[in-house]
């Protein structure tokens, strides 16, 4: 018999009719209302300034908003929770440590300092699954702007965490590189069952990823549709050349028309 005390709540996050309006009058969010199921991938993509990094931010417990509420794993959410690790857009490494050294620094920060050390062999395994082991010893100037967001990503998926908030984590990265990262970071939320929301500019990118795509009008921001992903995994490079993911980007893409034109009149 399932009683109430043995339901498992399938949604990693359910956000309820939230609206945030800032201190300086700007109404940044209306009316949204979404359920993430646990593991699922999820892309907010809408014209600049429609209130998507708010949202993330309401989500990782960083900002209150105004109206409605928001639970994660079926508890209220009223402030930063362990289970989330946020990536910005700008990898925002330490310059006086090394990669090594910045990956361990969640760890250093939740454990203490010695517990930290006894964890480099994680590190350093995350540090060869996104193919940069051989500079653990360098120094953020010494990488790429590529290879320091993957250290960047090592650093978030350390603490193991159970969401994964991205806020246009590639948006600084060239194409093909960009390309080779989404391929990296899906893969990687897969094999960990992570939960993600991604805050993104690109179409493409927010197919590539998501199991849906909401698309957000013009500010105040509310979603306008939510576009199904129902390409099979595991994706990579042949997904780019699949007529279901050009479809789908012109779906998305159609959505973002409606909604900008809509908010245009509003
Ligand atoms: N701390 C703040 N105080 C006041 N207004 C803010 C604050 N943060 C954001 N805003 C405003 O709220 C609106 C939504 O901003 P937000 O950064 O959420 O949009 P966005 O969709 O992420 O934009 P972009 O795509 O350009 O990054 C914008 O008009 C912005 O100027």
């Amino acid at each position: 018999m399932t009683t109430a005390s043995t339901v498992v709540n399938d949604a990693a996050y359910s956000v309820t009719d939230v609206r945030h309006t800032y201190g300086t009058g700007t109404h940044a969010l209306q009316d949204v209302s979404i359920e993430l199921p646990r593991g699922s991938v999820t892309s907010l993509i809408g014209p600049s300034g429609c209130g998507k990094s708010t949202l993330l931010n309401i989500l990782s417990g960083l900002l209150r908003p105004s109206e409605g509420h928001v639970e994660i794993f079926g508890r209220e959410l009223d402030g930063p929770p362990v289970e989330v690790s946020h990536m910005f857009q700008k990898a925002t490494l330490l310059p006086w440590r090394t990669v090594l050294e910045n990956v361990l620094l969640p760890l250093e920060l939740r454990d203490g300092k010695k517990a930290a050390r006894k964890q480099k062999s994680k590190a350093r395994e995350l540090l060869k699954m996104v193919g940069i082991a051989d500079f653990e010893a360098g120094y953020p100037h010494q990488l790429s702007g590529g290879m320091a967001q993957r250290a960047a990503i090592c650093r978030m998926l350390v603490t193991e965490p159970q969401i994964l908030l991205l806020d246009e984590p590639f948006g600084a990265l060239d194409e093909l590189t960009r390309e080779r990262m989404d391929t990296e970071l899906l893969r990687i939320v897969r094999d960990t069952g992570a939960t993600a929301v991604l805050v993104t500019h690109s179409i493409p990118e927010s197919v590539f990823l998501s199991d849906v795509v909401y698309a957000m009008s013009a500010r105040p921001g509310r979603i306008t549709r939510a576009i199904e992903v129902d390409l099979p995994h595991p994706r990579g490079e042949h997904t780019l050349a699949d007529p279901r993911y050009l479809e789908l980007i012109n779906t998305v893409r159609q959505a973002l028309d409606e909604g900008y034109r809509r908010g245009a009149h509003t």
